[in-house]
């Protein structure tokens, strides 16, 4: 059976010979070989008979009647002959049939052309027949020996197929057993006529099958797989046995051809398993091969690709390189550059270096342009949170180089006021830092300067703090302790060239009263009782930091505190420590006088904070009153107005010499950081922000100097003026005056001192002063001077010598100028606090009869000073006010007021329990005649 497809391409006759021989049986014994040469070779005979016969002898002349199986091949191997005869059965079954051999030559290569054409025959042929359901035989079949049997059959087949045709060709032909219903199993027998085909047919049937049937099938199968063969074998092996053998063997024969068939076809279907493995390897190959060529392809894009990016690359290279050497380029640029921006930077910097130089310098003159103009200086310090104040937000945003910005967000809208003023100090600067910016403020005192400072401030914002707290730890301690201990410091230091004298005093003013804070017998005597405008004070040397604080206990003691709703700690007034000096030049005995006010006003809030009744709201209203006095004087000064109001409040007066004198003033102000603080802050610092505005006039030395030479003469031009007017007057001002000393008159003159009060300006300026002085000269007037006399003037303390006592004692109360004599010598003193010595001197002889009044009132105090032990009078109660400039500055004394001025040594127990080792002690010294009023200073020009 030929597989279909050639899947299954092996023939039954082979699996049956193959089984027969595998069976055993007796076929061996056979002469098979000889027996199927003979059949086949009758077979071909007949074939090669009926072909010669179909086509004609001469037609068929390489065709002999009876060939051997090898002519039989070659005869038909051209298939011409069995063209023609299938034509003849069938004609046009081969349309055409190459015959001529001169077809042939036309072609060049003729064995090859006959070859091509006897295949066309064979193949045209085999079509026709296969066409005709005859049995077929391979083209191969003619072209190799061995193989003429199929072809024989295919003849034989045509043969038969001729035959039924030429009987009418009636119902369906069938090779070797198609039984037409019209015809007998005979004729289709006849057909395939072998000899023994017929006998088995008759006789063999398999379970239950007829042999003849059974042999149908096997032609069948023959005509199937194209092999006459398997019939001839199948009878070859039952042609000798007994008929009860056949079915045994049919059915062995069956078995095992079945079974060779199932292996075969088992076989084949590994075969076909493995196909499409092969296919798929040949696929995979194919595969391979395409992807080799892909990869080859792919290989040569690439290579394409790589050079592409080698050259990208090289591209790049150059990029880079070019690149590099630009960076490098610029990177130089930038070196350059960057040293030239590090030159401009540190020119820059120099610039900004000398920038702040320039600044620090343009501060410092305008420093200096403020002591020229007399400017008072205001310092601001802001108070730090107190402990158990915490995450409270401070008011003060910001503050820098003098200027304090103040954050008005919560009560006075939004925003921010800022304030300038000389210096700011923040919340964390020192008590050592604030007394070292002040420091050539105080030293100036050494120098013979008037100094003031006041601490301005609501309650509780560290006026006491700065001032003089009581705590004298190293840390804490003010600036008047530190003033002290720093003026005995320089004192010492220039010890080899100046003898200074230090002394102090303490006051307060307590509901417009002047107390003497100084007092050591506990009566606190309020001298604004006796109408005098300069309070009866002690005035107490000193000579060491320890003396400083048995003084600042002493005057703590005394001093009125009184408890409010805002702090009960809150003093409720002004108090006042005093420090004056006199230094006396070694060489030349010249002497310098200096004063120096530390005022630590009351708290400056506003009295409806207070909270007070009673006693406590009397006490508030004096404080308001003498700081709206306080107010109203800066306003006037800082207006220029002639009229100065000092004389409306004790605190006024106290402060006139520091506010419209040529003293350097500074005042201190302080804030309180706390919100609830902010209103009194604002206003504080307005307040502070007008005093900064306030030209006082340059300051000037308290100091002997080459002036007084001029004065001098200047004096002795006015003596013969004086002594005249003197003269007539004498007799009418003993009658008025012959009561003692009327303060009340004095008091009354000098409540309308700022009606003589020269403007700001003119005062001060130094140049001004003396051509004023000059050209005033002649309108000096006696009641005019008394009535001008400062409230609190730089005090005077004369010390008296043995001529001067006498002087001062003696009858004739005429002011004698040859007493002056010697004033070359001693002291040329031409400050404000010379001048009421000079003018005390002008009005001894015009006060002649008051030297009852004053000697009574000093001999009260000296009774009060000896009280002290070690007190011992060394002024004789008659001596009076000082009468002469020498004795006020010559002899080292302290200056002493004109009206009460008394001298006390210190010795002893006295010095020890003061802790003192000055020689001499003012005990109170009131001061004579004012010194701003122009008029008084013309009086003794
Ligand atoms: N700069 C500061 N550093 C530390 N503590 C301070 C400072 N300033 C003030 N204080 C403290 O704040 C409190 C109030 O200060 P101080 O008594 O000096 O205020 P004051 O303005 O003098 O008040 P009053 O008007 O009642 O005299 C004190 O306890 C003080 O020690």
């Amino acid at each position: 059976m030929a597989g279909e497809g050639g899947t299954l391409s092996f023939s039954v006759a082979s699996v049956v010979e193959d089984v027969l021989q595998q069976h055993g049986n007796r076929l061996g014994d056979l002469d098979l070989e000889s027996r199927k040469a003979g059949e086949a070779a009758s077979r071909r005979y007949e074939a090669a008979g009926w072909l010669r016969k179909m086509v004609g002898v001469v037609a068929a002349k390489d065709l002999p009647a009876e060939p051997s199986e090898e002519e039989f091949r070659l005869g038909l191997r051209s298939g011409i002959i069995l063209c023609n005869a299938l034509n003849k059965i069938q004609p046009g079954g081969v349309p055409k049939v190459v015959e001529s051999p001169c077809d042939a030559a036309l072609i060049p290569d003729g064995a090859a052309l006959s070859a091509f054409q006897y295949f066309e025959n064979v193949r045209n042929f085999l079509v026709a027949v296969q066409e005709m359901g005859i049995p077929n035989f391979e083209a191969s079949d003619l072209e190799q020996g061995g193989k003429s049997a199929r072809v024989v059959n295919t003849v034989l087949a045509l043969k038969s197929y001729s035959e039924w045709k030429q009987t009418g060709g009636n119902g369906i032909w069938k090779f070797g057993g198609n039984v037409k219903p019209t015809v007998s199993a005979k004729s289709f027998v006849r057909k395939n006529s072998e000899p023994f085909t017929n006998s088995l047919s008759r006789n063999l049937s398999i379970n239950g099958k007829s042999f003849n049937s059974l042999s149908s099938d096997l032609e069948y199968s023959n005509k199937m797989s194209g092999s006459g063969s398997l019939s001839m074998l199948v009878r070859a092996v039952l042609l000798d046995k007994n008929p009860e053998e056949v079915p045994m063997l049919v059915e062995s024969v069956l078995s095992k051809v079945v079974e060779e068939f199932e292996n075969r076809i088992a076989s084949r279907h590994d075969m076909v398993k493995e196909a499409p493995k092969e296919i798929a390897i040949s696929q995979g190959n194919k595969f391979l091969l395409k992807s080799t060529c892909d990869n080859k392809r792919t290989e040569d894009k690439n290579l394409v690709i790589f050079d592409q990016q080698q050259r990208d690359i090289q591209e790049l290279k150059n990029t880079l390189r070019t690149t590099k050497a630009g960076m490098q380029f610029l990177k130089m640029k930038f070196h350059e550059e960057f040293n030239n921006l590090g030159m401009h930077i540190h020119s820059l910097a120099h610039a900004a270096s000398g920038y702040h130089k320039v600044l620090e310098e343009n501060r410092k003159l305008y420093n200096q342009v403020q002591d020229l103009k007399g400017s008072i200086r205001v310092y601001c310090r802001v108070r730090p949170f107190l402990s158990g104040q915490s995450n409270n937000l401070s008011t003060v945003d910001n503050i820098e180089d003098g200027n304090i910005t103040i954050s008005t967000a919560s009560r006075h809208g939004k925003g921010c006021k800022s304030f300038s003023f000389n210096k700011v100090f923040e919340p964390c600067a020192t008590q050592a830092e604030v007394f070292s910016d002040m420091q050539p403020l105080i030293r100036s005192v050494l120098d013979g300067y008037n100094v003031c400072i006041f601490a301005y401030g609501q309650t509780g914002s560290g006026k006491t703090y700065t001032m003089g707290p009581k705590d004298l730890s190293e840390k804490n301690k003010g600036v008047n302790y530190r003033a002290l201990g720093d003026l005995f410091l320089l004192a010492e230091q220039r010890k080899d060239i100046f003898c200074y004298n230090v002394a102090v005093q303490m006051i307060e003013i307590y509901n417009e009263q002047v107390r003497d804070l100084l007092v050591t017998d506990g009566k606190i005597r309020n001298s604004s009782q006796t109408g005098l405008n300069v309070p009866d004070a002690n005035i107490i040397p000193v000579s060491s930091t320890d003396d400083v604080i048995d003084l600042m206990n002493l005057g703590q003691r005394n001093r009125v505190v009184g408890a409010t709703a805002l702090n009960d700690r809150s003093s409720r007034s002004h108090s006042c420590l005093t420090v004056h000096v006199q230094g006396r030049d070694l060489a030349s005995g010249a002497t310098l006088r200096g004063c120096m006010h530390l005022v630590d006003l009351a708290g400056s809030e506003r009295v409806n904070k207070s909270e007070v009744t009673g006693d406590r709201l009397k006490e508030a209203q004096h404080i308001n009153k003498s700081l709206s006095a306080l107010g109203d004087v800066i306003a006037s000064l800082a207006q220029k107005n002639p009229h100065v109001p000092y004389r409306n409040s004790k605190l006024t007066q106290l402060l006139q010499d520091s506010l419209g004198g040529q003293a350097k003033t500074l005042m201190f102000v302080h804030i309180s950081p706390e919100p609830d603080a902010l209103g009194e802050t604002i206003s504080t610092l307005k307040f502070a922000e007008r005093v900064a505005t306030v030209e006082l006039g340059a300051a000037q030395v308290n100091k002997g100097s080459a002036d007084v030479k001029e004065l001098k003469e200047q004096i002795a031009s006015q003596k013969t003026a004086l002594a005249r007017k003197e003269r007539e007057t004498e007799h009418r001002r003993k009658e008025s005056e012959s009561s003692p000393f009327n303060s009340n008159h004095r008091l009354r003159d000098a409540g309308d001192i700022n009606l003589f009060r020269q403007p700001m300006g003119d005062v001060g300026n130094i140049e001004v002063h003396k051509s004023t002085l000059r050209q005033k000269s002649q309108s000096f007037d006696l009641d005019e001077i008394l009535a001008n006399s400062p409230p609190w003037p730089p005090v005077t303390s004369p010390i008296l010598n043995e001529d001067e006592k006498e002087m001062a004692s003696g009858s004739n109360n005429q002011f004698n100028l040859a007493n002056n004599d010697d004033m070359d010598d001693t002291d040329a003193a031409t400050s404000d606090s010379s001048e009421p010595d000079f003018l005390w001197q002008l009005n001894q002889s015009k006060f002649t009869s008051m030297t009852n009044g004053i000697e009574s009132k000093t001999r009260k105090a000296i009774s009060k000073a000896s009280k002290i032990p070690g007190f011992s009078k060394s002024l004789h109660p008659s001596q009076g006010p000082s009468p002469s400039r020498k004795l006020a500055n010559g002899a080292g004394g302290f200056p002493c007021n004109g009206t009460e001025g008394r001298q006390v040594h210190l010795t002893g127990n006295a010095r020890s329990q003061l802790g003192s080792n000055a020689a001499i002690i003012p005990v109170a010294c009131c001061q004579p005649p004012a010194s701003s009023p122009d008029v008084p200073r013309l009086a003794w020009i």
